[in-house]
């Protein structure tokens, strides 16, 4: 087991209350790396928001937060889960029984497709009896607190729970889950593109409702998604992926104003807007790696405008572009002088973006 943190950023979080410290997941006998050694604290009550292209290893930080990765993957490094005001919990270390409780309870995760995630045949009321059955919690108490949570994502309880998941719509059906997600009062929701199937306009509420109950409820949530000017827009903090690896992390507003990787900075170029003329509009050239196929030195450099015989041999380690933010380049700086970015008020018009009306 790894014990010490090596590959450390600056981006220093005051009171974490969970810490992934250098996880890596391995498939076929340690051969791939589809998460590589990934470190980030993520404070209490932040909404840290963790990006990238698909097939980034996004969902794997996302499993390994829990201790959920897929068989026969095998995960290494250590996630601690600090409660408010009790001892330290090493989520790796938990036996079956300890990790069950653990979820929904203390740490709970909302996936991408709502009904995938209900049984067809049970209503939506007999998932929250299931729920709280299955964690020994009071019926009545739960249940009230169901019905507030539905109310809070601006649905109406009684006919919410008395429906089958496919009399509900997309959105209705999502906003369920994450009411489910947070019936056994969790401190932390893990959201792995919960809004992906959506269109613009309920992505974009539901966002706002997810602010909303982080502030009702203490909530501290990590958002996934490929859609960065999206979670931009929700989270206190950014954390970009590539290649199975954070490349930069910092705060969303400096990451969006200011990004200092080119990765970052060429994900942002690629974000549809309507403000950027189309011949503006640039998606990244070249292919993200596979996990057996990682290059050397910066696993970017292929891709990179500005990689140099250095950024070739050796793997950059974080550098400080400010006090919260760190970004892996050699060139960060030239990054941000080279590299411009093209799209305008993302974070003020998001639903300007193509699309945005009937997607
Ligand atoms: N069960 C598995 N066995 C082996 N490799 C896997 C397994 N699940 C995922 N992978 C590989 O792990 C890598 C990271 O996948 P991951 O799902 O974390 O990416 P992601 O960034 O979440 O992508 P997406 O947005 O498409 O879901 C991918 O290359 C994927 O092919």
């Amino acid at each position: 087991m790894i014990s010490e943190q090596t590959n450390v950023h600056s981006s220093e979080v005051t009171d974490p209350i969970l810490s992934i410290q250098n996880a890596s997941v391995t498939y076929d006998d340690g051969e791939s790396y589809v998460l590589n050694d990934v470190s980030l604290d993520i404070g209490r009550n932040e909404i840290v928001g963790v990006v990238g292209e698909s097939g980034s290893g996004k969902s794997m930080f996302a499993e390994t937060i829990l201790d959920a990765i897929p068989d026969p993957g095998i995960l290494e490094g250590r996630v601690v889960y600090r409660p408010d005001g009790g001892t330290e919990i090493d989520v790796l270390e938990q036996s079956d029984e300890g990790l069950r409780s653990m979820r929904w309870e203390q740490i709970s995760m909302v996936f991408q497709g709502a009904m995938s995630s209900f049984n067809p045949t049970m209503s939506i009321g007999d998932h929250f009896h299931d729920t709280l059955d299955a964690h020994d919690a009071d019926r009545t108490a739960g249940m009230e607190r169901a019905r507030e949570l539905l109310s809070d994502l601006y649905l109406d309880p009684e006919r919410v729970l008395a429906s089958y998941p496919h009399e509900l719509s997309g959105g209705m059906q999502q906003r369920a889950l994450i009411a489910l997600s947070l019936v056994l009062e969790p401190d932390i929701l893990v959201m792995d593109e919960p809004t992906a199937a959506l269109d613009l306009l309920m992505q974009q509420s539901i966002l706002i409702l997810l602010k909303e109950l982080r502030e009702k409820y203490d909530l501290t949530m990590v958002f996934i998604t490929h859609d960065l000017p999206l979670v931009a827009a929700l989270a206190d903090r950014l954390a970009v992926m590539y290649a199975f690896d954070i490349v930069e992390v910092g705060p969303a507003e400096e990451i969006v104003d200011d990004a200092a990787h080119p990765y970052t900075r060429a994900l942002l170029n690629s974000t549809p807007s309507l403000n950027a003329p189309l011949e503006e509009m640039r998606p990244i050239e070249g292919q993200s790696p596979a996990p057996i196929n990682v290059p050397d030195g910066c696993s970017y450099h292929p891709r990179c405008p500005l990689a140099t015989s250095e950024c070739v041999r050796n793997d950059p380690a974080f550098e400080t572009p400010s006090p919260n933010h760190a970004a892996a380049c050699f060139h960060w700086e030239e990054a941000r002088e080279e590299i411009a970015l093209n799209y305008e008020d993302l974070l003020e018009h998001p639903s300007e973006r193509p699309g945005g009306e009937d997607r």
